[in-house]
């Protein structure tokens, strides 16, 4: 028998997303399907949450609710103080265009804009008055280091300038919450790991909350809390009996422990203990070639 998900207290800032029993069930020729059972999550400020877990898991009904792109069977959504899932369709599809942004795995950009009209979509949509639009749009490109590519269009760009584009477009309404379903699914692993960076170290600078539908272990390290889903339960995968994975562990504030609870028996006393990194320390590290 599953425990039910532990809901993890964020460690720093104010919560910005709290879900709680959310549940879908989707009914089709096959009879019922329960994608997602009773997920409950908090996500603060600047808190980067991964959800990771196979094909078929229930990652994207669980973005999809929290987005207010689909509604729950079961289950809440808050957004910030506002419930979502209490909220009429016109007042979500604000929600969506003020508070909340998405990232999609294959981009989502309309193919015959220039980069700089994809990023200014929402704010077209938002009525925002054209000077302020330019202004924004360029610092949104600049953000994301497009800043020569503004004019062209997504097929003369590669797949991850496409991505940086998709970036860029989600934080230029400058959102509180960013929801990425697979953002790097469709990117070579070089490529996917440049966006990786810049994705955890956008939303860490700016205190977004966001949170991250992967497969790709490398976005797993760049996490401040990693959650797992099987056959729509989400869960801690501490509570599952995982390995701590070294570089998300050394990216984490680290309680102080005496010297005795974790030196091997064998190792001298004076021998000194490594510091806990920061996440500046670890992104220079992982930049060094
Ligand atoms: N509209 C729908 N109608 C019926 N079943 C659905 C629907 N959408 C999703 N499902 C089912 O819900 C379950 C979870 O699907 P979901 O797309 O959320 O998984 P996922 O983890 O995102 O998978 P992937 O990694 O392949 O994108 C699957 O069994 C899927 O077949």
């Amino acid at each position: 028998m599953r425990t039910t998900p532990r809901d993890a207290a964020p460690a720093t800032g104010h919560p910005v997303l709290r879900a709680a029993g959310l549940s879908r069930v989707f009914t089709g020729r096959a009879g019922e399907v329960t994608a997602l059972s009773e997920a409950s999550l908090t996500v603060a400020a600047g808190e980067l949450v991964v959800v990771r877990g196979p094909s078929g898991a229930g990652k994207t009904t669980l973005l999809n609710l929290l987005g207010g792109l689909d509604r729950p069977t079961a289950g809440t959504v808050h957004v910030g103080e506002r419930e979502l899932t209490a909220l009429r369709e016109d007042k979500v599809l604000e929600l969506r265009r003020t508070e909340l942004s998405y990232i999609f795995q294959s981009f989502g950009l309309v193919p015959v804009l220039s980069a700089a009209e994809n990023v200014e979509v929402p704010l077209r949509l938002l009525r925002t008055d054209p000077a302020e639009r330019e202004r924004r749009v360029a610092h949104a490109l600049g953000l994301v280091g497009l800043e020569g590519h503004a004019r062209q269009r997504p097929y003369e760009l590669s797949g991850g300038q496409q991505q940086r584009v998709g970036i860029a477009r989600a934080l230029v309404t400058e959102p509180s919450l960013l929801l990425a379903d697979e953002p790097t699914g469709q990117l070579d692993s070089a490529t996917a790991a440049r966006i990786m960076d810049l994705l955890g170290e956008l939303i860490h600078q700016r205190g977004l909350a966001a949170v991250v539908s992967t497969h790709d272990p490398l976005m797993v390290a760049r996490a401040d809390r990693v959650l797992e889903i099987h056959d729509g339960h989400l869960s801690e995968p501490a509570a599952r009996g995982h390995a701590p994975d070294p570089l998300q562990a050394a990216a984490r504030p680290v309680a102080p422990v005496t010297t005795e609870d974790t030196a091997p028996a064998s190792a001298p006393a004076e021998e000194p203990q490594p510091e806990p990194l920061t996440r500046a320390e670890l992104r220079r590290r992982r930049q060094r070639p």
